[in-house]
Order: C-alpha cells, then structure tokens, then sequence
C-alpha cells in the first residue's frame, strides 16, 4: 500500500487544504502527519516544541512519515519540515510527491492568524519564513515529481493543477 499523491511544501503552501480538498474530488482517504503526530503525543504540536523540544518532534514526524508512507493509500500531506530528515527524503523516492511553492508574502499572509505553528511564532514571521524558504526549496525540489506554485490559485485551482499534472 502507498500513497497516491504525497503533498509537501512549507507552512501556508495550503497541503492540508489542498490534500483533504483532493482526497474529497477523487474519492479517496485523506491522512496529514502532523495530525498522527499529535495522536501519537497525544499533545499540540507546539506543546511538543515546548516541553519537548524540535529535536523530539522531528523523530516523531520522520516515524510518522514511515508508517503513513507503508500503510495509507489516498492522500498523505507532510508538515512542511518533513523534509529536513534525509531518511525521509529518501523513503519518498518512487512516490507522487507535489510540491506545492508558495512566496514569502503569501506565506506569512496565510500563516500570520494562527499560532499552532511554533518556527513561526517569532518576532520576525518575514525573516523566518524567508531563512526556511531558502534553506528547504531545494530540498522539496528534491524528492518532488511536480510542482505547482499556489500563490495566484484558490485551493480549488490548485487541485485542478495537480490533477492535470498526475491524474
Ligand atoms: N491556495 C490558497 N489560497 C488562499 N488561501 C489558502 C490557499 N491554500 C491554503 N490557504 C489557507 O492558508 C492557511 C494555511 O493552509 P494549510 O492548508 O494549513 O497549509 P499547510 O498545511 O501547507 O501549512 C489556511 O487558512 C488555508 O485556508
Ligand atoms: O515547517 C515546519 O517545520 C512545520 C510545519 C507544520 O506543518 P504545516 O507545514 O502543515 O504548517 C508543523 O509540522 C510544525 O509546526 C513544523
Ligand atoms: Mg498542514
């Protein structure tokens, strides 16, 4: 059993959005790692932070990714640093994986309202985001087979493009 499409992409990329949106339009099952993570804590991914430190989480999330990889056949988004573990990176080859790009601006635009994401819950959300961009687009590049920059698109268009990529 393996994933459909697996979806990946920094914060506000909209993998959440858009994957449950095309699980739904295909019929299929939907899974998001950052939610087994938390069910697996049984805490918020900031609290693991916290308490836990991101070392800690970044264990949880690649063990997270391993079991989804194997055991769940429609839809899989990853939190947006899944890719940062180079055992990751290598257990996607051979999969869908969809890059979903989205710019610094659009990027802190669609994260700025919601705290649950502690990398970006500084003083500086902009300098942040942009330090991460720089440091993971080439690794979403990487282990990605398409990529749809989602800045223009609605969550609806954005299934749309990856549909007509993979579909
Ligand atoms: N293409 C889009 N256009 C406008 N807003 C979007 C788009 N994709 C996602 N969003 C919004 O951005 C926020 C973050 O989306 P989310 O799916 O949680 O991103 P991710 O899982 O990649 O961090 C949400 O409020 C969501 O509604
Ligand atoms: O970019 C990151 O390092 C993270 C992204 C989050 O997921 P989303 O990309 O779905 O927001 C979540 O996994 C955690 O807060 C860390
Ligand atoms: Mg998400």
């Amino acid at each position: 059993m393996s994933p459909r499409w697996v979806v990946l992409g920094p914060p506000g990329a909209g993998k959440t959005t858009v994957g449950r949106l095309l699980a739904e339009r295909v019929g299929v099952a939907f899974r998001d790692t950052d939610d087994d993570v938390v069910a697996a804590a049984g805490k918020p991914i900031s609290d693991i932070f916290t308490d836990d430190g991101e070392a800690a989480f970044r264990a949880m999330e690649e063990a997270a990714v391993a079991e989804a990889l194997e055991s769940h056949d429609g839809v899989l988004a990853l939190g947006g640093g899944a890719v940062l573990s180079a055992t990751t990176r290598r257990r996607l080859a051979g999969h869908t994986v969809v890059f979903l790009g989205v710019g610094m601006a659009e990027g802190v635009r669609r994260t700025g309202l919601s705290s649950a994401r502690p990398l970006l819950a500084g003083v500086n959300p902009r300098a942040t985001f942009k330090a991460l961009l720089d440091a993971r687009l080439p690794l979403y590049r990487e282990v990605a087979t398409v990529e749809v920059a989602t800045d223009d698109l609605t969550p609806e268009q954005v299934v749309d493009a990856v549909l007509a990529a993979t579909g």
